[in-house]
């Protein structure tokens, strides 16, 4: 069995430096999609083998940065790389926001399906390791300025990742939250309900618990640097997942008199009847798709945009642009309000598949490697 024995940041640390100053500092990763653990639907059989392989990775990267029982869980994302997707060189803890991350670990959870898509690291002398992901395989490092790294472009196809980062920090512990969310939903009705149900994310019915989505402190961490997620408060109209959701110009309807009340999400021009299509202004009087929580329907935005921009760009067509969204147009028709969440619905289903198929290699300590048996 090949444990991850080499620390790749020790070994870029003597070019960190200089590299930083000289090279640009930009992130370009307009495909890439992240979903915190605490937003994604709450299937047993999706969370248990997460919150296994979360504990696996925090262990290794203790034992292998000789920091045994000092780390929190700071951030748990499963990461959707589309065709195009990459991250110029960086390290992961280069904001002000991001401080408190001191190591990364990366799992790879697929390695078919995709074409592009290496992880380099820089090297003292200028020279850079590559390494090709490969399914069941993690790497660790550290997450500071002695771990410049970059993704290169997905050339084709989709790349899935479960990302983590861990902090000393108490304070940023995301297992604090995570157990309360596991406690409130465990043996629950509206979890069993939830948990049986085709279509967990359906705004009737059963709602899994409010708690599950309710963190804003999760789209903080999960969102590169926006200002608008640290936000903290409770008052909608200055809520500021709502202003990032004008920003894609989505109108979210919350209610005053019930916290638990399902929200409702509006293509914003469709609400006026200004460059409206007479054609499509029946059905885009009807919402998008209807989320249980802000944090919620700000995630499925953002998977819209990714995926179904032309959606996005309905309510906002011109006349001569309604032959381009031909498509969209036509589903909104014919209901548009499921289609979204049943795109979101597809989408998060695949992405179970994917981690089901990685089961029995989670159970394997093995699949824990040093980038240098590639
Ligand atoms: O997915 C990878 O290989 C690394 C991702 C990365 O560098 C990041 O998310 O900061
Ligand atoms: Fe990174």
């Amino acid at each position: 069995m090949s444990r991850f024995t080499e620390r790749l940041p020790a070994a870029a640390k003597a070019v960190a430096g200089p590299a930083l100053g000289t090279r640009p500092f930009s992130f370009v990763a307009p495909q890439r999609f992240k979903a915190s653990i605490e937003l994604l639907p709450p299937e047993p059989c999706l969370l248990v083998p997460l919150l296994e392989t979360r504990e696996r990775l925090r262990d290794a990267v203790e034992e292998n940065f000789d920091c045994q029982y000092s780390l929190h869980v700071e951030f748990t994302g499963l990461l959707s790389w589309g065709t195009g997707a990459r991250i110029d060189w960086h390290y992961d803890s280069n904001r002000p926001y991001l401080k408190q991350r001191h190591y990364t670990a990366v799992l790879y959870l697929n390695s078919a399906g995709f074409t592009g898509g290496d992880l380099l690291f820089q090297l003292p002398g200028g020279n850079v390791q590559r390494m090709t992901p490969q399914a069941g395989r993690a790497v660790m490092y550290e997450a500071g300025a002695c771990s410049v790294h970059a993704v290169d472009q997905v050339t084709s196809g989709e790349r899935h990742t479960l990302a983590m980062w861990f902090t000393k920090d108490e304070e940023h512990d995301e297992d604090a939250r995570l157990l309360g969310t596991l406690r409130s939903i465990c043996g629950s009705e509206a979890y069993a309900a939830a948990a049986s149900s085709q279509s967990p994310w359906r705004p009737t019915g059963c709602e899994p618990p409010e708690s599950l989505f309710a963190s804003t402190a999760a789209l903080r961490r999960g969102d590169e640097g926006d200002a608008a997620a640290h936000h903290e408060g409770k008052d909608h109209a200055h809520d500021l997942r709502v202003t990032r959701l004008k920003a894609l110009r989505l109108s979210a309807i919350t209610s005053d008199s019930s916290e638990d009340a399902a929200i409702p999400v509006y293509l914003e021009d469709s609400m006026t009847s200004g460059g409206v299509p007479e054609l499509h202004a029946e059905a885009l009087h009807r919402p998008l798709y209807t989320a249980a929580t802000l944090s919620q329907a700000l995630l499925i935005a953002h998977f819209l945009k990714w995926r179904h921009p032309d959606i996005l760009e309905l309510g906002r067509a011109q006349p001569d642009r309604v032959a381009a969204i031909e498509d969209g147009s036509r589903i909104l028709n014919h209901g548009a309000s499921h289609f979204a969440l049943d795109k979101w619905n597809t989408y998060m289903e695949s992405l179970q598949r994917a981690l089901d198929t990685l089961n029995p290699t989670w159970h394997s300590l093995g699949f824990l490697c040093t980038t240098h048996d590639n």
